[in-house]
């Protein structure tokens, strides 16, 4: 379906190889699952969120996730200032507006960041309906929208900000305004762990950053590989508890060959 550098698992091997930095301003709950996962998928994250040096870290990162989940006034200063230098050194940025529809002061902030340019934005599909401006059903940081629904408003947002945009849910949707591309597999148990979704944005942040010229295509590997691993650790049959501990274990045991053999990824 793409070239095949740009393939899911060519991808993985070129991120693995390079192990990049990815520095991450996630929140309170996603912070230890969101370094885990990025570790056991080869990448090199750091949790570094204070204004007095999120700025000054960005810009010895390869790539910047920013997540307003627990947000206050000094983190938005924090993400602001990383953002800023990230754009200044042309490295990819990623952004999740966790519950940005949920009350004002996470609107502005979504706002502000989204006058920052981030490279790419991932959220579940109540979150981009809402940032498309549309009715979304969501519940705090749960999703009550089928992603279909939420395909229109994400090639919306993808053009209006020129940024890659990823909805995620049973069948994820990734769109950059021109393209689009499904992608089937993971779990109905993965929203049943709290902050996978936080984490698959800082693993796109680790793609993108060993790709900055194919954010697309890195964020398609991202969700690829939480799909394929997902999918597999879900044949346990087993409850959200060990789901969390065995999926750490199926991100940092595929291979590139296993996400080209497995992933089910749809160009439309
Ligand atoms: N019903 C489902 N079936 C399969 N995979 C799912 C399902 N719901 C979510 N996922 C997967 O869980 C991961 C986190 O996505 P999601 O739950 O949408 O994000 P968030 O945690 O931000 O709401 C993604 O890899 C997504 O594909
Ligand atoms: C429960 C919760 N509360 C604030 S942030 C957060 C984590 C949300 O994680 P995710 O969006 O990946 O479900
Ligand atoms: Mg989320």
């Amino acid at each position: 379906m793409m070239k095949d550098d740009r393939s899911p698992g060519s991808m993985l091997d070129a991120m693995r190889a390079q192990k990049p930095l990815v520095q991450c301003i996630t929140n309170f709950v996603a912070m230890n699952i969101a370094a885990n996962v990025l570790l056991a998928a080869g990448a090199s994250p750091a949790m570094v969120h204070a204004e007095e040096e999120a700025g000054e870290f960005a810009a010895i990162s390869a790539a910047l996730a920013v997540n307003i989940g627990t947000l206050s006034p000094s983190w938005m200063n924090g993400m602001r200032a990383a953002a800023a230098s990230a754009g200044a050194s042309a490295r990819p940025w990623v952004l999740d507006p966790v519950a940005h529809y949920a009350t004002t002061f996470r609107k502005r902030a979504v706002a502000d960041l989204l006058a920052l340019r981030p490279t790419i934005i991932r959220g579940n599909a109540s979150e981009i309906i809402a940032l498309a401006g549309g009715e979304s059903r969501g519940q705090g940081v749960d999703s009550r929208d089928p992603v279909e629904q939420a395909e229109a408003a994400a090639s919306q947002i993808a053009s209006k900000y020129h940024a890659v945009v990823a909805v995620t849910g049973e069948v994820d949707f990734v769109t950059d305004g021109a393209r689009g591309c499904r992608i089937e597999g993971g779990s109905s148990l993965m929203p049943q762990v709290t902050a996978l979704g936080c984490s698959l944005t800082c693993l796109v942040g680790a793609f993108a950053a060993s790709r900055p010229d194919a954010p697309f295509e890195a964020t398609v590997a991202a969700l690829a590989m939480f799909a394929v691993a997902g999918e597999e650790v879900a044949r346990a049959d087993d409850g959200p508890g060990s789901f969390s501990w065995r999926f750490l274990d199926a991100l940092a045991a595929i291979d590139g060959a296993a996400i080209d053999k497995n992933a089910r990824v749809r160009m439309l």
